[in-house]
């Protein structure tokens, strides 16, 4: 059975439609990440599990039960947010065991031992005597992370758990949250506009979109098979070359005419498209270079091609083309996904039967 059910979750905020039906269920043990960007409704969602918000529509279960009824603080959950939220005033061992010893009822002796089982598994033990000022963002972060797990809720929600913090700290700690998480086995939502931090944590992330979820699936799945235009315009950096296909039916790349039924878009990765003359087979595009990106593994060079359309191909330090030149990219048939364009839903791939495609001489 799931821990966390949501069948057709609706809220608006008077004209504002946060929430447009969402659905979504996570097993137990499960860490799934609430990806997508500024206003999609991420935060709306997690407060409506949380029971900070109610919906208007449909229902929320946890562990079959459901939740409509549940006031906040008698839900089975504990919430991580975006700003620490420690108690300024104290300790970070008095800010985990508050909320064992007046939130569960746990004398204070047994709400201490439990809080510093955990802190030592958490290697923060060392921090239990220091306030909130005397410690990190990161620091202050564990400790926050650490106040919700105590609670061993069945549930751990955590709300953008790593923004505000520098770079370096970030990608440390958010393979730290994880593997916490993990060791916990914990059931984690995890909302965050930052898809490297989705694709690192999460076992499963599902893509938001205007109160929407377009997609659940692994980081692989969305990553290989993006379902929407959104989703493959979004995931990915580069994200996904779209290349509009016109009514006439011609499709951007240089031999080949699509034939469809229905309006329709191409996409394929930047890392998917190679430089120089193409294999036999190989559909190609000839632009002129307009940047050159700089990883440090490789560059990410931006084409214009002569229809207008701009893609991205990575390629090796030492094979940068020159700003200004005319180059010639190519990519194998396989790596083409097929978009309608009316219902931004991914039809597949070339062999699709709404598809003719045409080589020309
Ligand atoms: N209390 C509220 N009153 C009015 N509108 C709200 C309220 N809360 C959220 N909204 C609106 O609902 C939509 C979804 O907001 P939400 O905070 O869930 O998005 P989000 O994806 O978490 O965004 P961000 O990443 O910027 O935090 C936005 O248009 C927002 O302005």
């Amino acid at each position: 059975m799931p821990v966390v059910e949501l069948n057709g979750i609706r809220k608006s905020f008077g004209a504002v439609r946060a929430l447009d039906g969402v659905d979504l269920s996570i097993g137990d043990g499960e860490h799934v990440g609430v990806l997508g960007p500024s206003g999609s409704g991420k935060s709306t969602l997690l407060r409506v599990v949380a029971g900070l918000e109610t919906a208007d529509e449909g229902d929320v279960r946890f562990a079959g039960e459901p939740q409509g009824d549940t006031p906040a603080h008698h839900r089975d959950c504990a919430i991580v947010f975006q700003h620490f939220a420690l108690y300024p005033h104290m300790t970070a061992l008095a800010n985990i065991t508050t909320g064992l010893r007046y939130g569960l009822g746990l004398p204070k002796r047994a709400a201490e031992a439990r809080a510093r089982d955990l802190a030592t598994v958490m290697q923060v033990e060392h921090l239990l005597d220091r306030k909130p000022r005397q410690m990190s963002g990161g620091q202050r972060q564990r400790i926050a992370l650490a106040r919700a797990l105590a609670r061993q809720s069945g549930v751990v929600l955590l709300d953008e758990p790593l923004s505000g913090l520098d770079a370096q700290l970030h990608s440390v700690l958010r393979l730290e949250i994880a593997a916490m998480l993990r060791a916990a086995g914990a059931t984690a939502i995890n909302v965050t506009h930052d898809q490297l931090d989705a694709m690192a944590m999460a076992d499963r992330i599902a893509v938001i979109n205007q109160g929407r979820i377009d997609q659940v699936g692994t980081p692989d799945d969305l990553y290989d098979r993006p379902a929407t235009l959104f989703v493959a315009g979004f995931i990915g950096s580069p994200p996904m070359n779209l290349l509009p296909v016109d009514a006439s039916g011609n499709a951007s790349f240089e031999d080949v005419w699509i034939k469809s039924s229905q309006p329709v878009t191409l996409g394929v990765r930047a890392e998917r498209l190679t430089l120089g003359e193409p294999a036999d087979g190989a559909w190609r595009l000839t632009g002129s270079v307009a940047l050159v990106e700089p990883t440090g593994l490789d560059r990410i060079v931006q084409l214009r091609t002569e229809r207008g359309d701009s893609l991205a191909f990575r390629c090796p330090v030492h094979r940068s083309p020159a700003i200004g030149s005319q180059v010639t990219v190519s990519a194998p048939p396989d790596a083409i996904h097929v978009y309608s364009q009316t219902t931004g839903q991914r039809l597949g791939g070339l062999d699709h039967a709404d598809l003719a495609v045409v080589h020309r001489a």
